[in-house]
């Protein structure tokens, strides 16, 4: 079974304009509105790619909405009830520049008695679980060391983390060795301390967190597709030629492919087509709605992969 962990969830926003003019008043030209957070985002890509997961972290008593979008794709989830709602984010697609802009909002303060009820429900439902992904940004009220926490309280279980968050929470969570971890190359930039650009920098930096215990990493390159490097070799993924329509929740969908790979126990190579699918086939839609099972299903037979040896 696959759980995911979405401590700041959100309804995300899109909204689509010709093209964007700081400052004037811009006219949308659609928008729409998703439920989103990144681990809820796996959750929607793991049901529409053929698996079952089931969603925890913060949710709103007045955010009923939620409840019921998941409930109509038969997604299953056990949300730690806060007092206040979830937040908005805004997502802002300039068609002329094909520029995507994201506006996060902090998200709703967490009372240490939630924070402790989340960590609770983490370990009961970690006892079933085979895959426990955790994922996105940790709303105000909760320490930075949470998924540290969260891991070290669990791993003794067997289970395989998925780590996918930025910044602090990505730092401290990497010390509790997670199984996987699946950084942007902007974010394993921030972690190495240096512009990553080309794929032997970026293998050689990846390998890093291999040498201290992480078993997978998935450094994702947005157009230009994913290395994923473990200890046995590094696999360089290149994008497939897909008409994008939005980026944001790429990443999810890549998570969602490793996630359900895993949890079916198939290969590494497997996985790696698997994410790639799912990713270029969530660029094909506007917003964070999940990706179209024919259209992950073609993109899987085009994914090609080069294998490097270390
Ligand atoms: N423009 C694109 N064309 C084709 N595929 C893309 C494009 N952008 C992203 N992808 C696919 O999605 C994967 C993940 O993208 P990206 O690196 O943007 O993730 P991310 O930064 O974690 O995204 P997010 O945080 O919005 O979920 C890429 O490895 C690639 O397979
Ligand atoms: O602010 P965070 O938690 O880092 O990211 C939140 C978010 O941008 O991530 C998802 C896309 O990956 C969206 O659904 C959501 O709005």
């Amino acid at each position: 079974m696959i759980v995911t962990v979405t401590p700041n969830p959100a309804f995300d926003r899109t909204v689509v304009l010709d093209e964007l003019k700081p400052g004037q008043v811009n006219r949308a030209k659609r928008t729409r509105v998703d439920l989103g957070g990144k681990g809820i985002n796996v959750a929607k890509n793991v049901k529409a790619i053929g698996g079952e997961a089931v969603c925890l972290g913060f949710m709103g008593e007045n955010d009923v909405f939620a409840l019921i979008y998941l409930n109509s794709l038969g997604i299953g989830h056990d949300f730690t009830t806060i007092r206040h709602n979830i937040r908005v984010n805004t997502k802002i697609i300039d068609e002329h520049n094909s520029a995507y802009t994201d506006i996060n909002e902090p998200g709703p303060e967490i009372a240490p008695s939630e924070q402790q009820n989340l960590k609770q429900k983490i370990k009961v439902w970690s006892q079933k679980a085979n895959i426990l992904v955790l994922s996105g940004s940790l709303p105000p009220g909760i320490n930075y060391d949470f998924y540290k926490e969260v891991i070290e309280e669990i791993k003794f279980l067997d289970i395989k983390i998925i780590l996918d968050a930025d910044k602090e929470a990505l730092k401290s969570g990497i010390d509790a060795r997670p199984y996987m971890i699946k950084p942007n190359i902007h974010e394993l930039s921030e972690l190495v301390g240096k512009e990553l650009v080309f794929p032997d920098e970026i293998i050689k930096a990846s390998l890093r967190f291999i040498q201290k215990g992480i078993s997978i990493v998935a450094v994702s390159m947005g157009d230009r597709g994913s290395i994923t490097v473990t200890a046995d070799g590094a696999f360089i993924t290149p994008a497939l030629n897909v008409k994008v329509r939005g980026t944001v929740g790429a990443g999810d969908a890549m998570v969602a492919g490793f996630a359900l790979a895993l949890d079916q126990s198939l290969s590494l190579t497997d996985a790696v087509k698997m994410a790639a699918a799912a990713s270029s086939a969530a660029v094909t839609r506007e917003g964070t709605e999940p990706v179209d099972f024919d259209t992950f299903k073609a993109l899987l037979s085009q994914v090609k992969i080069e294998k490097v040896p270390l």
